[in-house]
């Protein structure tokens, strides 16, 4: 899931990147095509003030990317059901799984739309590009089982092709940062406008985040505790998931400061690679060694 949400994002940036796609809240306000004057008045949000370009949605594209592998991972469980009960609960399951995956898209892409950082055309957009981008994961395994040589070598290809492209682009005078001035000049309120949603911060986020989860996966803590003898059992893998989510809301108040662009840029990698290390490895360690040093005792 972390590698198609973050190969993923990655498009999206790319897409964005050639698409050169208009934001609502901006685009009203420099339009020629209302005449006097008469430009629609769009209400703008705290979260409208997005800095990239608008096309297609991050948000939409991340969603249904994301969901898109839950929803078929969790239906490869009920296709093995051989009998017939079993044959008509995977139609249910499947009917009520796909009906909440569109529900969940539609409410992404009109939530988008409603404050007016989208049009309708790039939340579609978004919405079937994720699909795609995680049907093509569907067909690569190779991913399972990655070495942190794989991790560093992909993470070192998406840098390097974004920032080429970036700046090969720059070298023939097209700016594609030209995104950030209009969402600074237009948006309602100068505090709205939020570094986190600059191109390269979601770039910067999405390479600690495969870091962080290639260093977990590939750790000697990973080995012990997830493919240990406490890995399958039920205990484990709720005292993992409490604790995960448990780190995960600390990490949230890790606020990174913004006055300077670089120190945020690196910061944040650091981050976004302590978060799936904490739970891919270090939870799951601590638990493991808990649990370990619980046995001992009782015996
Ligand atoms: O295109 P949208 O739906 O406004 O989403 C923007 C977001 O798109 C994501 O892809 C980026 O990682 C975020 O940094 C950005 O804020």
């Amino acid at each position: 899931m972390i590698w198609v949400a973050v190969i993923g994002d990655w498009f999206n940036l790319i897409f964005k990147w050639i698409l050169f796609g208009h934001r609502p809240y901006w685009w009203v306000q420099e339009t020629m095509i209302y005449p006097n004057q008469s430009s629609p008045c769009l209400e703008q949000f705290p979260i409208t003030c997005e800095t990239g370009p608008g096309s297609p949605s991050g948000h939409a594209m991340g969603s249904s990317c994301v969901w898109y592998v839950m929803v078929t991972a969790a239906l490869s469980y009920t296709v093995r059901w051989k009998d017939k009960s079993a044959v008509t609960l995977h139609r249910l399951t499947w009917s009520i799984l796909w009906s909440i995956f569109w529900i969940i898209q539609i409410s992404v892409c009109i939530s988008r739309v409603f404050i007016a950082t989208h049009f309708p055309h790039q939340v579609i957009l978004g919405v079937f590009a994720g699909i795609l981008v995680a049907a093509a994961f569907e067909r690569t395994p190779a991913i399972q089982t990655a070495s942190l040589r794989t991790y560093i070598q992909t993470n070192l290809f998406l840098f390097i092709f974004a920032l080429g492209f970036y700046l090969i682009l720059k070298l023939l005078d097209i700016d594609l940062l030209w995104s950030v001035p209009k969402a600074k000049k237009w948006c309602a309120n100068p505090d709205w406008i939020n570094i986190d949603t600059t191109p390269f911060a979601g770039l910067v986020r999405n390479l600690g985040a495969l870091f962080g989860l290639g260093l977990g996966i590939n750790s000697e803590m990973f080995s012990t505790s997830c493919k240990g003898k406490n890995s399958c059992k039920m205990s484990f893998r709720l005292l993992c998931i409490a604790a995960s989510l448990a780190m995960l809301q600390l990490y949230n108040f890790v606020k990174i400061p913004t006055h300077t662009e670089y120190l945020f840029y690196i910061l944040s990698f650091c981050k976004s690679a302590a978060m799936p290390l904490t739970v891919v490895a270090l939870v799951p360690y601590c638990v493991h060694s808990l649990m370990s040093t619980t046995e001992k005792k009782l015996n």
